[in-house]
């Protein structure tokens, strides 16, 4: 497994926000995380980041423990997190934006060639490069944030609430480039409160509540299983 998180328990101050929760991701997959305002699904990204510090339980990445590592070491080691709400630089250029996700990349050589990647992958980008960040459109903005956090070559790209205000059509851009990114073979956890492209996107889906897991499994099992479109849009709406 690349990714294995078990009776994960996290609080804020002592209040748990997340309680015995277990996921498992393997190479290559697509996973959706999904669930309805508060069940603690950004906690749990953020936790696997290592930004958040977890009370108990364990997180394995290629079953090494990085439940303790700091949040720069977690992202050496291969996870990147592209957090709610983006956290792009809107003053500074689509470019100054993608070099500040390859921190680590110091070599001219391996920046620029992580650079030209991402215009590839992202050809909005290259067209955009010298332009502040803050004139694109949220859909744009999107893909820079998650180019971003791809500038380093991630094994676990853990991406929060993508859809988040943006406009339909955005929204198709934005989960286009998650197709584009698991033909590369990237391994991605993807962060939803409901979205049938989540549905359409994942090989595997994670129904999250109070803080734990309360249905899993293959995408095509759940939605063949009578209870599921309640338990999965009931109470939280579509997008
Ligand atoms: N900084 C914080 N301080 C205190 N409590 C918090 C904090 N962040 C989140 N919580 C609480 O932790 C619980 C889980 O929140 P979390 O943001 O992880 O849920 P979520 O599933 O990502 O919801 P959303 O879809 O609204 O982002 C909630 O009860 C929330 O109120």
């Amino acid at each position: 497994m690349l990714l294995e998180v078990k009776n994960l328990r996290v609080d804020y101050h002592k209040v748990p926000a997340v309680r015995g929760l277990n996921i498992e991701i393997a190479q290559g997959e697509v996973v959706c995380m999904v669930g309805p305002n508060g069940a603690g699904k950004s906690t749990t990204a953020m936790t696997i980041a290592g930004v958040k510090r977890l009370t108990s339980g364990q997180i394995l990445l290629d079953g090494v423990d990085i439940s303790r590592t700091t949040p720069e070491a977690v992202a050496a080691m291969g996870v990147s997190l592209v957090p709610e709400g983006r956290r792009i630089f809107g003053r500074m250029s689509v470019r100054e934006n993608l070099l500040i996700g390859a921190p680590l990349a110091r070599k001219r050589g391996q920046q620029a060639q992580s650079l030209d990647r991402m215009y590839e992958l992202f050809p909005i980008l290259e067209q955009r490069r010298d332009q502040p960040a803050g004139q694109m459109s949220g859909g744009e903005q999107q893909q820079l944030a998650i180019a971003r956090a791809m500038m380093t070559g991630p094994r676990l790209l853990i991406v929060d609430e993508p859809s988040l205000g943006l406009a339909p059509q955005f929204v198709d851009l934005v989960f286009s480039t998650f197709v584009r990114l698991r033909q590369e073979g990237v391994t991605i956890l993807v962060v939803e409160q409901s979205s049938r492209r989540a549905l359409a996107l994942a090989d595997r889906l994670y129904l999250v509540r109070s803080g734990g897991v309360v249905m899993e499994g293959p995408v095509d099992e759940l939605t063949s299983n009578a209870g599921f479109e309640a338990a999965y849009f009931g109470e939280v709406g579509t997008r």
